[in-house]
């Protein structure tokens, strides 16, 4: 039970949207697959879905391939960023149609509305038009839809990119564990990596219509093949070093970094991988005495103050870092920066 992509790729005119594209979601997998604006990811998406024409390359599942299989044959659940439900049809016979869709006994309709809206966490909303429903509420809707003739994988794209910043954060929880509980093998496309980590098992980087890396989430994050994933993946700040022992040397101080093998190494910074010296932070293997600089920017965020710091190196003229919001820094302000391994990846 697994989706096997092969030299995939689509055009629009003489554009190579997707290029030569090499994917694979076992079964049970969510993936996600992440990529700025016009990377190509709604294309890949279509394409696999069978919405969108490939110019070469195959799409198979278990083998087969689905190249004469129409979209609605497929097999596949579909969620796109706005639902798209039926307005006049109430929440019951929205999910309902999933079901008729793929001819379920009408007698079994009730019961299985009933389990799906329980899964999806709404429980007795059968009878709500779709149009008294909320943002989140409707994807909730468009979700149990797509999951009701129980496809063999579940394509969402953007499915929670219309909603608002903290429903959001909460409905890609609950879309983690419904994807866990029902087992589903599934592709989300985002451009959101909080999301992409919070959803998925595995990810995918697509850029320029290539997969640039695939892996597991927390392999990718920490350890970016590029320079490109790297600032995609919210890296601002790239320093070589030199590994030894478990412990990096770098041009902005040392770091604890014990995975790391001995020879010369590249580090992506994210901002809160440069704190102020003595803030702690995450704390554990802060080491050295780091590096000193003048503040040029100072921002709050919701946690913590966002800084830029010029730091007058021949390498790197400014560089973003974090301190804590009672710090109350401003331009001109000469700080003390340490290295902080937890916002530390590994370049290449
Ligand atoms: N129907 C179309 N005709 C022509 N070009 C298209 C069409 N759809 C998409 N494109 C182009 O193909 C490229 C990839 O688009 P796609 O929508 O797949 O990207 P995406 O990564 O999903 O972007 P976003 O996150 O902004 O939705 C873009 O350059 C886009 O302008």
């Amino acid at each position: 039970m697994s989706l096997s992509v092969r030299d995939l790729t689509v055009h629009y005119g003489s554009f190579a949207a997707v290029r030569d594209v090499r994917l694979d979601i076992a079964d049970g997998e969510v993936l996600a697959l992440l990529g700025p604006s016009g990377s190509g990811k709604s294309t890949l998406l279509r394409a696999i879905a069978g919405l969108e024409p490939a110019t070469r390359g195959t799409v198979n599942w278990d083998g087969e391939d689905l190249a004469a299989v129409p979209v609605h044959r497929r097999g596949f659940g579909l969620v796109f960023q706005d639902g798209q439900l039926f307005g006049h049809r109430d929440v019951a016979a929205n999910i309902a149609f999933g079901l008729r869709m793929h001819r379920v006994p009408r007698a079994e309709h009730a019961a299985r509305v009933r389990r799906l809206l329980d899964l999806v966490g709404l429980a007795g909303y059968e009878r709500r038009r779709v149009t008294e429903l909320s943002g989140g509420q409707a994807q909730r809707v468009a979700l149990a839809r797509a999951l009701a003739p129980e496809p063999r994988l579940l394509l969402l794209d953007e499915p929670l990119s219309g909603l608002d910043a903290g429903l959001r954060e909460q409905l890609a929880i609950d879309l983690a564990a419904l994807l866990r509980r029902s087992k589903i093998t599934a592709l989300l496309v985002t451009h959101d990596q909080e999301e992409a980590f919070t959803v998925a098992d595995g990810v995918a980087v697509l850029d320029g219509g290539e997969i640039r890396q695939e892996g597991a989430v927390r392999r990718v994050w920490q350890g970016p093949a590029d320079d490109g994933v790297a600032r995609f993946l919210g890296v601002t700040t790239f320093v070589d070093g030199v590994a030894s022992g478990g412990s990096v040397r770098t041009a902005l101080g040392e770091v604890a970094l014990p995975e790391v093998g001995d020879g010369p190494v590249r580090l992506g910074l994210r901002p809160h991988a440069l704190r102020l010296a003595g803030s702690g932070g995450a704390g554990s293997g802060v080491t050295g005495f780091g590096v000193a600089g003048e503040v040029t920017a100072a921002v709050h965020r919701r946690e913590h103050l966002r800084l830029v710091v010029a730091l007058g190196l021949p390498e790197m003229s400014t560089v973003d870092a974090v301190a804590p919001v009672t710090a109350d820094l401003r331009p001109g302000d000469t700080v003390r920066l340490t290295l902080d391994p937890d916002g530390i990846a590994v370049v290449g």
